[in-house]
């Protein structure tokens, strides 16, 4: 009950097809208690004093009983099937924004498949139980409230002696409804992991293939899909050990009632019309009885998925608007960044970044450097809040991105991943993802900076072109420069490259930073790298170590002090340094020479 009143603001804006969807199957429940009433009628009124020339308007009144019935039926029927989808529309969009809304804590966690059982499978038996399941339960309590009060009405010795198996009937019913439930949760459980190994193994079916290891995932797979059928198994056999044994109590109501009723007849206690009526009668009691078990069944699955939609629903977000944010203003703002003693952890680990300052004055670039693991990623989405710093602050303009509106904040930043994720979608609809309403010539003009317009050109649909799910098709490095196009369009007033042109050849890479060049003008600028060729440009180069800064400054200063930036220096700049040293040596020896000339 406790999940029904959780869900309560999804269906009761629909209590109207609600109550019309019970009130139908009401009426459809106590017009089925006028059969046993025209038996008794036909026995004691028609057969009995041989009154045969009333059969005709009993059968008309009969086939007009069935046609309103069955029309009840269908308007049941019509209204419990739009309650159900609607309320299940209603709960998908809602864990859908939910999704929306949470945050990269949230993410680093969860499991595709599991979030896709719940918006599939969980839904659907909500959608079931709010449809149909909630106005069965209620017509079962229907059927044995009116049943019993009509056999009540005709014999109450008889309906109790009847009726003597109900108690164990209902302990069963409670009993089976405990085993069950649990076993359900799990079986919820085990059908998402399942989904979660299907959608992980077809993320990863390239570097399954690479590494052969097919059957390993079989094996994986085996396991998972073992345990559902497991759970499966186990549910069927309570089911199995419950259902003939709930079958049986109800049907020894019939057999008292056969024997009961019998004598009574047959002493002349009781006409045969009522006991014929009582047969009928009988079955508003059992039927519910026997369905008990299955209704719970709905019940306890709707309980269980319930229980999962609520728990995403109600899920913590991590990153959220304080009452009074400042919505910064995307023409107005200025872009100038700065960490204040920032440190950061993630959740249950050391710190990842540690006391960390930077001034980043509007339209600088600011270049970080590290080894893998120092922290540099992590900076940059503290920056947009993909995180909330935990000591120290971040301002933008002046203000703590804490106190700012987060759609408005990070809708002044564009980032490139390290990991370019493409939708999959033309080429023009990626580029134009984040900008909304742009024109080609603005999408081909973002393109032609990143150096992306030749090889969309060649294809055949150019620009239309559809890449496949994730950006299959493309090569590393032209997904990042279809990345960075998206970037650039939205004319960001701070833009991030994490590792942006690590996929593309040195070549391509020099060609997008000439393009950048232009496009930093007036935007503070963040460029993770691993080469120095993307970074010596910088107006402050941060070089990371353990998540702290060990070393900071432009590039010409850096390369004279020893450190780990020089060293970085020199490995990447071997050639380039050997030449030089080469040269220096030939040219001093041209002058050792010329004086050695000159003095003779
Ligand atoms: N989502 C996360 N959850 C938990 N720990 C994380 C997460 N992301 C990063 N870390 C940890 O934080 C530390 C810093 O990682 P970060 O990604 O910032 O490094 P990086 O310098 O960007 O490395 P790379 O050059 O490999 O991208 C690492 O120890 C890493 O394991």
């Amino acid at each position: 009950m406790d999940i029904l009143r959780q869900l309560k603001a999804f269906y009761w804006p629909e209590r109207k097809l609600l109550v019309a969807s019970i009130v139908f199957l009401m009426i459809s429940t106590a017009l089925g208690l006028v059969y046993p009433n025209l038996l008794s009628y036909l026995i004691e009124e028609v057969i009995r004093p041989e009154k045969f020339e009333r059969v005709p308007t009993l059968a008309l009144v009969v086939v007009g009983v069935i046609t309103v019935k069955a029309l009840n039926q269908f308007l049941h029927g019509f209204f419990g099937g739009r309650l159900g989808n609607k309320v299940a529309y209603r709960l998908r969009n809602s864990a859908y924004s939910k999704l929306q809304q949470l945050s990269f804590q949230y993410y680093d966690k969860a499991k595709t498949g599991d979030l896709m059982s719940r918006l599939t499978a969980d839904l659907e038996g909500i959608r079931q139980f709010i449809g149909f399941g909630f106005a069965q339960i209620l017509n079962m309590v229907l059927m044995v409230v009116f049943g019993g009060a009509m056999m009540l009405y005709l014999n109450w010795q008889l309906t109790l002696i009847t009726l003597v198996t109900i108690p164990v009937l209902a302990f069963l019913a409670l009993r089976f409804e405990k085993l069950i439930h649990p076993a359900f949760r799990e079986m919820r459980q085990a059908f998402s992991n399942l989904t979660t190994a299907v959608q992980e193994n077809i993320t990863g079916v390239r570097t399954v293939k690479s590494f052969a290891r097919e059957d390993h995932e079989v094996g994986k797979f085996s396991i998972r899909s073992d345990a559902y059928k497991d759970n499966q198994i186990g549910i069927a056999k309570i089911w199995a050990k419950y259902f003939p044994v709930m079958e049986l109590v109800a049907n020894l109501s019939a057999v008292i009632l056969f024997i009961a009723g019998g004598l009574l007849v047959i002493n002349d206690q009781l006409k045969l019309g009522d006991f014929v009526a009582f047969f009928s009668l009988i079955w508003y009691i059992i039927n519910p009885m026997w369905q008990l078990g299955f209704h719970i069944n709905n019940y306890t699955q709707f309980k269980a998925s319930g229980e999962r939609i609520l728990a995403l629903l109600n899920e913590h977000v991590h990153v959220k608007n304080k009452p009074d944010a400042i919505v910064l203003n995307k023409e107005q703002a200025k872009g100038h960044v700065q960490f204040e003693h920032v440190s950061f952890h993630y959740p249950d680990k050391s710190n990842a970044v540690t006391d960390i300052n930077i001034e980043a004055p509007a339209g600088s670039v600011i270049g970080f450097l590290g080894p893998t693991g120092a922290g540099k990623s992590t900076i940059i989405q503290l920056l947009m809040r993909a995180y909330n710093v935990k000591k120290g602050s971040i301002k933008v303009d002046g203000v703590d991105i804490r106190d700012l509106d987060v759609h408005s904040l990070r809708s002044i930043i564009a980032t490139v991943f390290q990991e370019t994720f493409l939708f999959s979608a033309s080429i023009r609809d990626n580029i134009a993802y984040g900008a909304g309403n742009v024109t080609q010539e603005q999408i081909e003009y973002a393109a032609k900076l990143a150096q992306a317009h030749g090889f969309i050109m060649e294809s055949q649909e150019g620009y239309n072109t559809l890449v496949g799910e994730r950006g299959m098709g493309l090569s590393g490095g032209q997904k990042q420069r279809i990345a960075i196009a998206r970037a650039l369009l939205i004319n960001p007033r701070i833009l991030i490259l994490d590792d942006a042109t690590s996929a593309v050849d040195m070549e391509t890479e020099h060609e997008i930073q000439a393009g950048f060049k232009e496009l930093m003008k007036g935007r503070t600028t963040f460029i993770i790298a691993h080469r120095i060729s993307s970074l010596r440009h910088a107006d402050e180069i941060i070089v990371l170590d353990d998540g702290h800064i060990v070393q900071r400054g432009k590039h010409a200063d850096l390369i004279h002090e020893a450190g780990p930036y020089r060293d970085t220096y020199e490995i990447q700049y071997a050639d380039y340094l050997l030449k030089q040293k080469k040269e220096k040596a030939a040219a001093s020896n041209v002058v050792h020479m010329d004086q050695k000339r000159s003095s003779i």
